[in-house]
């Protein structure tokens, strides 16, 4: 999946004409997981598809106010409902956020990130942005991103939202 896209800020959303099933969904503010929870009624686990070491993309680079030279704690996951993949999500962690309390964010596991950051009470969220990723066979996807600070340190976080998830009688 092509992370490098162009990200348009939310308040601008009426000129990217999301359909108004994925609105919902890319613009609430609270926690993803907590709303695939109860979409799934309970059914949800994350599972883990790589983390590691990486160079970041220059997008999420500039983001993070940090070189893309430079090495980051690349996570992503598969955020499954009923065994179905609803969410695509990579979360890039600047080392200079995994220190003190936040070197817990390296041993998340097969936990919610976002179990983590909704319970930490230095946490704040920056502005969502939102884009269009292409995927294979003309498909595309609708996607969001967004800074998370703990302790006024940043991570990015961005969730794509799959197909599936579009036959889901649910909305934030
Ligand atoms: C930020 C949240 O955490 C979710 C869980 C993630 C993970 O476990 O890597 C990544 C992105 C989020 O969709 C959330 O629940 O809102």
């Amino acid at each position: 999946m092509n992370f490098d896209t162009r990200w348009t800020a939310l308040r601008r959303l009426s000129r990217i004409h999301a359909p108004l099933c994925w609105q919902r969904w890319l613009t609430d503010r609270a926690s993803l997981t907590q709303h695939l929870i109860q979409a799934s009624e309970g059914h949800f686990r994350v599972e883990v598809v790589r983390q590691g070491w990486a160079r970041p993309t220059r997008s999420e680079a500039s983001a993070l106010g940090i070189s893309f030279r430079q090495l980051a704690l690349i996570r992503e996951v598969r955020l499954m409902g009923k065994e179905q993949t609803w969410v695509y999500a990579r979360s890039v962690i600047p080392a200079s956020t995994l220190t003190g309390k936040e070197r817990q964010l390296n041993h998340v596991g097969s936990r919610s990130l976002g179990s983590v950051l909704f319970r930490d009470p230095t946490m704040k969220r920056g502005p969502l942005e939102i884009s269009r990723l292409s995927l294979p066979e003309d498909q595309s996807v609708w996607a969001r991103r967004s800074k998370f600070y703990l302790s006024g340190k940043p991570l990015l976080v961005c969730e794509v939202f799959l197909p599936a998830l579009e036959q889901v009688n649910y909305r934030p």
